[in-house]
């Protein structure tokens, strides 16, 4: 047993585990959660979770349990849920950490919501940060170095706290207080990394890969600034920072179910097929219908939500590619 409380971790995928497994390195107690029972005795009694992290040998104080009620007393707790189970995971603690870290990427569909309006509607009595920035989970839990916007909505006060609880020599956090931020550079990542697997898949080329990234990341930020997030975080680790990492990377979920679609894959079996989540598919028709209804040009989110409903992957670049020519600094294109 450590001298420090125990953190919780809500989530035994990839990144929940790969947390825990970080967390855990200087000895720390963490308490994971795992909705499948044989994923928690895995990782209780022989130190693995094959499904989901198969990599790792883990840390043996890491405990897993499938009880939530575990959680609503700690200090810390990460939430590292899928972000469409996010809300009703939460609605089954029963009470309020003091932190909650978000570090789900993605917008709940059917109701627009960022993470942190679903957390402070679910806790209110929980103070939120969001965790986001350039991640595989493989790399964190092998130790390699990473950097990580911490967005604080307690600000320096609950940096303070955090920081220390989280940070580890090869896992640096960097302070922001622009929650929102964060948020959305890490949700429109995902959607553009299956964008880019699209051109992987149909051999357009890295040029189109680049061109992608830098109209995509133009998207970024003229939604951020509908949504009230500063460019300049969208400019860092949590925004152009995982975007580059996750459009460059077959690693990527998102950037795989991309290539897979160009590949002529079919959406619906290849989403049917999955056990593992590619957060773009799930956020492309939220972020889509948000910025219609907002008049916010985003023809990239446009096209993958209309490869994700079907549409042939050819006929979806050709009309890109016809769309009128403008400037650069165009805000309605
Ligand atoms: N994997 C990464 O490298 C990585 C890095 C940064 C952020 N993220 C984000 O972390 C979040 C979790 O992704 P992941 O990679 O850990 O997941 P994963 O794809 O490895 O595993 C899926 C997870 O979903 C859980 N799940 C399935 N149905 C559920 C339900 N009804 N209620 C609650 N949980 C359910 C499973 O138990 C499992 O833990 C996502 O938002 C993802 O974008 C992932
Ligand atoms: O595998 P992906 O596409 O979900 O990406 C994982 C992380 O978000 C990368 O930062």
């Amino acid at each position: 047993m450590s001298a420090h409380r125990p953190v919780g971790v809500l989530g035994a995928g990839a990144w929940g585990t790969a947390l825990a497994q970080m967390l855990s390195s200087d000895g720390r107690d963490v308490l994971l959660w795992a909705l499948e029972p044989e994923v928690a005795d895995e990782i209780n009694f022989s130190h693995r979770n094959t499904p989901y992290l198969p990599s790792a040998r883990l840390n043996p104080t890491i405990r897993a349990t499938g009880d939530l009620a575990e959680f609503a007393d700690m200090e810390i707790v990460l939430a590292v849920t899928p972000a469409q189970h996010l809300d009703g995971v939460l609605a089954k603690m029963g009470g309020a950490p003091r932190d909650l870290v978000l570090c789900s990427k993605g917008i709940e569909a059917g109701t627009g919501r960022l993470m942190n309006d679903v957390a402070k509607e679910a806790l209110p009595d929980s103070e939120v940060a969001v965790l986001s920035g350039p991640t595989f989970a493989h790399e964190v839990a092998a130790g390699l170095p990473t950097a990580v916007t911490l967005a604080c909505s307690g600000g320096r006060a609950q940096w303070d706290r955090l920081a220390p609880a989280i940070a580890r020599p090869a896992f640096r956090p960097y302070f922001s207080e622009d929650v929102t931020g964060a948020e959305i550079g890490g949700s429109i990542k995902n959607v553009l990394a299956i964008a880019c697997g699209v051109v992987e898949g149909l051999r357009l080329g890295q040029n189109a890969r680049a061109a992608l990234i830098a109209r995509g990341y133009a998207e970024m930020l003229r939604f951020g600034e509908a949504m009230g997030a500063e460019p300049e975080t969208l400019a860092g680790l949590c925004g152009l920072g995982d975007l580059v990492l996750t459009c460059s990377s077959t690693s990527s979920r998102n950037f795989s179910l991309g290539k897979a679609l160009g590949e002529g894959g079919d959406a619906a079996a290849l989403m049917a097929d999955r056990r593992t989540v590619a957060e773009g598919a799930h956020t492309a028709p939220v972020l889509h219908e948000l910025a219609e209804k907002r008049g916010i040009a985003m023809p990239i989110v446009s096209a993958v939500n209309m490869l994700l409903g079907g549409a042939a992957p050819a006929q979806v670049v050709e009309k890109l590619l016809a769309r009128p020519l403008t400037a650069e600094r165009d805000e309605s294109a």
